[in-house]
């Protein structure tokens, strides 16, 4: 066990990653919903299990080619490229690459060109920062053209997705403009981003589940949240994970300084 942690937070380099070849299975069923929502046809139900080559397998290499068929069934469109390049990139950083040559071959399908599918990967790469980059020059304009109109600026999403260090720099302009941050912090279980949350001490935070011990917090994050008197808006609906609303006030006591809001 301390060597497989060991193995995880040692930083490695990963110098041969087909994008096709790297997709995990929580990003197979990923693109499976995709392209359920999308209404797009996917012919590769009951295939993915197929996908796995680990030890003892005894399929051949040409064996192993066919079943990357699943993958690029899954990977048709560049909206899929895009999805699946983001979501293998962040797989990589968690487990402690720090550098990765990622390789794909440009694909052209009914529905998309090879151009399309270079171009899906490096959007899909570059996405959250240029968006950011973007947003927060807007916010800075219409700050300063209606001041009591637009007051801060929230940083939300989806909470598995992204580093919040990179957000870090258009957040710090921002509030050098005067614009308030609140952030989306605690959505999902993760102490080292709570705690750079925190850190960056936002005017307010929104959910703020998990940084309770005990919906998938730690006594540090706790404890933190608490010195630091950061006001908590907790949503009715917010997602607690196998909790209902009614544990909350028990789950999350006054502490007679924090303020929370439901
Ligand atoms: C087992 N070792 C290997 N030997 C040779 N080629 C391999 C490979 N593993 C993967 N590929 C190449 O990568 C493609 C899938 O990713 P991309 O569509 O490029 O992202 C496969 O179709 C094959 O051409």
């Amino acid at each position: 066990m301390a060597l497989d942690n060991f193995y995880h937070n040692l930083p490695k380099v990963e110098l041969h990653a087909h994008l096709n070849g790297s997709l995990s299975s929580a990003t197979l069923l990923q693109l499976k919903r995709f392209h359920a929502d999308s209404g797009i046809l996917d012919k590769t139900n009951a295939f993915i299990d197929e996908f796995f080559v680990s030890a003892g397998d005894t399929r051949s290499l040409s064996d192993c080619f066919q079943v990357f068929g699943i993958a690029h069934a899954l990977t048709s469109v560049p909206e899929a490229v895009g999805l699946a390049t983001a979501l293998t990139l962040k797989e990589f950083e968690e487990d402690g690459c720090c550098y990765v040559e990622l390789r794909s071959t440009p694909r052209q399908t009914e529905n998309m060109s090879r151009t399309q599918y270079v171009d899906a990967i490096i959007k899909s790469i570059e996405r959250s920062i240029s968006t950011a980059k973007e947003i927060t020059s807007l916010a800075i304009e219409y700050h300063n053209s209606y001041p009591d109109i637009v007051l801060g600026l929230e940083l939300s999403g989806d909470p598995t997705i992204g580093k919040f260090q990179d957000f870090v720099p258009f957040l710090n302009q921002a509030r050098a403009a005067g614009l308030k941050i609140t952030l989306h912090c605690g959505e999902v279980a993760n102490e080292q981003e709570i705690l750079e949350m925190l850190d960056f001490q936002p005017e307010r935070i929104g959910h703020g589940i998990c940084i309770h011990p005990r919906l998938g917090g730690s006594d540090k994050t706790w404890q933190k949240l608490c010195d630091m008197k950061i006001p908590v808006a907790v949503p009715a609906d917010a997602n607690l994970p196998g909790k209902a609303l009614s544990d909350m006030p028990t789950a999350t006591p006054p502490t007679g300084s924090n303020c929370v809001l439901i």
